[in-house]
């Protein structure tokens, strides 16, 4: 998917809201775990009920790994019934991923090609040869990890390299990789306040921005701080939305989480 399609359907829905598929089986509602895939089940209510509201979808892909190749069985029929289903929608795995280049690019194949989802986390602290061979996949796009929503960010993150926070030399030698217009950023909500520099170093560049919901960030100071002209932003919440009830209403539920966030967003796009 392009950037401008991507865009374009922002605008469309009023949304920028990104809903996390953080399917786990010990929170599912429990007349689920009858069917014969009860995170494809779970997935595909939760996806049919609050499609209209959000323009992406990022199952992380350890809730999926966590169950062998049942889970991992889940998360191609997730993929695969999104695309056919509901192909406007912008698709991220959250994996996290990154090692020496040969490696990258089998897993860029694998989440690209094989799967076919739009985009990827990446961990960039391997350097430009273990990023690179995602950029290299036309209209797929790789997410980097710059300032984590978590407090282990502080650890490395934040610390002071040759005069720079590394989170910065991150975002600034990632500019100069070879097609780094296929570049996207993870920033966490928690972190909002750091968003007006991150923004004078990559004004443009899309940040996917976890932390909403059950960390505590807050999308009033993430817009405030982080929109960009062509908005810059897919604001994720995961058990926020997909957990609001374990009753057989769950979908429903979920629907109504994703509407008071998509009706916050709604308003902080009209303000600009
Ligand atoms: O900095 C980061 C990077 C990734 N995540 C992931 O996003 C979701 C957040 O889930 P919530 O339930 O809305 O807290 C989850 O998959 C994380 O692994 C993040 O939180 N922070």
């Amino acid at each position: 998917m392009t950037t401008d399609f991507l865009v374009g359907q922002i605008r469309k829905k009023e949304s920028f809201l990104c809903i996390g598929l953080d399917t786990d089986l010990d929170k599912v509602p429990k007349h689920l775990l009858q069917e014969e895939d009860p995170i494809f089940a779970f997935n595909k209510a939760i996806i049919d009920a609050t499609h209209h509201l959000c323009v992406a979808y990022k199952p992380n892909t350890a809730f999926y790994e966590a169950y062998g190749i049942k889970g991992w069985q889940a998360l191609e029929k997730t993929i695969n019934y999104l695309n056919s289903n509901y192909p406007e929608i912008f698709t991220i795995a959250d994996a996290k991923r990154g090692d020496i280049g040969n490696t990258s690019t089998r897993y860029a194949k694998a989440f690209f090609e094989d799967l076919g989802f739009d985009s990827v986390t990446i961990a960039p602290y391997m350097g430009r040869d273990s990023v690179e061979p995602f950029l290299a996949f036309k209209d797929k796009h790789t997410i980097l990890l710059a300032l984590t929503s978590n407090k282990g960010a502080f650890d490395f993150q934040t610390k002071m390299v040759e005069g720079k926070e590394l989170y910065k030399q991150v975002l600034e030698i990632s500019k100069t990789y070879e097609n780094s217009e296929n570049l996207m950023y993870v920033v966490g909500a928690t972190k909002a306040t750091f968003l007006t520099e991150i923004r004078n170093i990559i004004p443009n560049s899309f940040l996917l921005v976890p932390g909403v919901g059950a960390q505590g960030g807050s999308l009033v100071e993430v817009c405030k701080y982080g929109m960009s002209d062509n908005v810059g932003l897919l604001v994720n919440s995961s058990r926020g939305i997909i957990y609001a009830s374990d009753q057989e209403n769950f979908a429903q539920a979920s629907a109504e989480k994703a509407k008071e966030l998509q009706q916050q967003m709604s308003l902080e796009l009209k303000k600009r």
